[in-house]
């Protein structure tokens, strides 16, 4: 860790109503001393002036004390609540950087420190980090149970059911020369292993759920040339985000909105009408529409006609899709293909409604509660994985001796405690903080 007293604003954008200058560190005291005249009473909302090096008054703040470990970051803090002008706040930071020990703190500074004093651990962290970036409700409710600790209980019981059946083998492989301890410890522990291999299971299938509420459900519109793509996306996003155009061709580079359907983020994906063409620009924006459909959760294919040649649009992409006929306000009286799933007119708006229905069947149902401890990352699925492969190592090897099951037991343990950070993740650590903003 970087040693030093580290301070940074933690509340937004200037100018603010009020800004909120953080301070974490064994300087803090001093510092806090410095600019108010004396630490106010600790935990207490005091109302102090706050002063640069020449005694001169900067500002009249709301100034708070928490000395370690009970604080955020499990060293003293401060809080500098003062009115958030850009010079103000720029007169408070040069203030304190003035100070001996203290610097700026890095991003997501303040949250490693918490983690490395074990008041957060690298769940829990990670949880902080969706919250903060949080924009839809079901982001906010899965990000705020992770931030709380939901998913780290979860993994810590199934690390004390490993550690505890490692005793149980431990006990019998010591007395095993002796005649009068029988094998039957072992059966109940099998047993329990058999269930937890299960739980990890049942478990690692929310982790796709997870996934799409934490980074949106990725919907990509596909099609024709002039089929009313980039019409859809605006539409869709209520702005004029895409360039729409009568000339077949006209969009090139994949654009992205994020819409919120019911609370749950949807990230949707403009892209280059897919044909044979000889213009290099055009051909490098269908092979970006090829990389784009390899990422989606959902293909909204697009046509102004009848579309009998839809698996042409698709490529390798071999997941859902919808298919709708575009423009529908100017079908006149032909009926259209059996094989169409929604008719739309992004002129009168017709057939919009029952296409966002459509979309919202391939969002997972969030429910309250304990089912709201799901996998959000690909880390944490990567380690249920492997956890669960030394588990069923230790389960199927009976033959291999206990003291081999046991070494399984432990690689299982150690999988999972290296998803909540409570071993060996020092190399992880860096990606992770670098995640926050300045002032988390
Ligand atoms: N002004 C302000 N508001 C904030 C924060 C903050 O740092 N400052 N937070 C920053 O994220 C969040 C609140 N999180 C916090 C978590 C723990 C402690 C803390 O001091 N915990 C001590 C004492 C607990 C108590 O008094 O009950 C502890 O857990 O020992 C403070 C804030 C959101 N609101
Ligand atoms: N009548 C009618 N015209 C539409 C509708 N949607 C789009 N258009 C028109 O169709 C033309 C093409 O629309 P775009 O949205 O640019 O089509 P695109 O699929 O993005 O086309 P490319 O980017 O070239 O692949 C424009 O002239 C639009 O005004 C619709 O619902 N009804
Ligand atoms: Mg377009």
């Amino acid at each position: 860790m970087r040693a030093g007293t580290i301070f940074a604003l933690s509340s937004g954008g200037l100018p603010s109503g009020v800004a909120v200058i953080r301070i974490s560190g064994p300087d803090c005291r001093t510092a806090v001393a410095q600019l108010c005249g004396a630490v106010p009473p600790e935990r207490r909302v005091s109302l102090r002036s706050i002063r640069d090096r020449n005694g001169d008054v900067i500002d009249q703040g709301i100034v708070l004390f928490f000395p370690g470990p009970n604080s955020f970051s499990g060293e003293d803090c401060a809080e500098l609540q003062i009115h958030g002008g850009r010079a103000t706040v720029a007169a408070v930071l040069v203030a304190l950087g003035a100070i001996d020990g203290l610097r700026p703190a890095e991003a997501g500074e303040f949250s490693r420190r918490a983690f490395l004093n074990g008041r957060m651990d690298l769940v829990e962290v990670e949880g902080l980090a969706d919250l903060i970036a949080a924009e839809t409700e079901m982001q906010r409710r899965l990000a705020a149970e992770q931030a709380s600790g939901g998913l780290s209980r979860l993994y810590d019981s199934w690390a004390k059911r490993l550690t505890h059946a490692r005793a149980m083998i431990e006990a019998e492989l010591d007395f095993a020369d002796e005649d009068d301890v029988p094998g039957s410890v072992a059966a109940s522990i099998w047993s329990d292993m058999r269930a937890l291999s299960q739980d990890i299971l049942n478990h690692t299938d929310g982790a796709r759920a997870g996934e799409i509420v934490r980074d949106g459900l990725k919907v990509v519109i596909a099609g024709p040339p002039n089929a009313g793509k980039s019409s859809l996306l605006n539409y869709l996003a209520q702005r004029d985000v895409a360039i729409v155009t009568d000339v077949p061709g006209t969009t090139r580079d994949v654009l992205h909105v994020d819409l919120d359907i019911g609370g749950y983020a949807v990230r949707l994906y403009d892209t280059a009408g897919l044909r044979e063409t000889d213009d290099v620009v055009e051909r490098e924006g269908i092979r970006r529409t090829q990389l784009s459909l390899q990422q989606a959760d959902l293909v909204l294919l697009l046509s102004d006609d009848d579309m009998t040649d839809a698996a042409d649009f698709l490529g390798n992409f071999s997941g859902p899709f919808l298919r709708i006929r575009s423009k529908s306000d100017i079908l006149g009286e032909t009926l259209p293909d059996s094989a169409i799933d929604v008719m739309i007119s992004t002129k009168s708006g017709d057939g919009i409604d029952d296409l966002i229905e459509r979309i919202r069947a391939y969002l997972p149902t969030l429910e309250v509660g304990n089912a709201l401890a799901l996998p959000t990352r690909a880390r944490h699925r990567d380690g249920l994985v492997t956890c669960r492969q030394h588990l069923l190592a230790a389960l199927e090897n009976a033959s291999a001796g206990l003291d081999i099951q046991a070494e399984h037991l432990r690689l299982a343990g150690q999988a999972l405690g290296r998803i909540t950070g409570r071993v060996d993740v020092e190399n992880l650590l860096d990606v992770i903080f670098s995640e926050f903003c300045i002032g988390k």
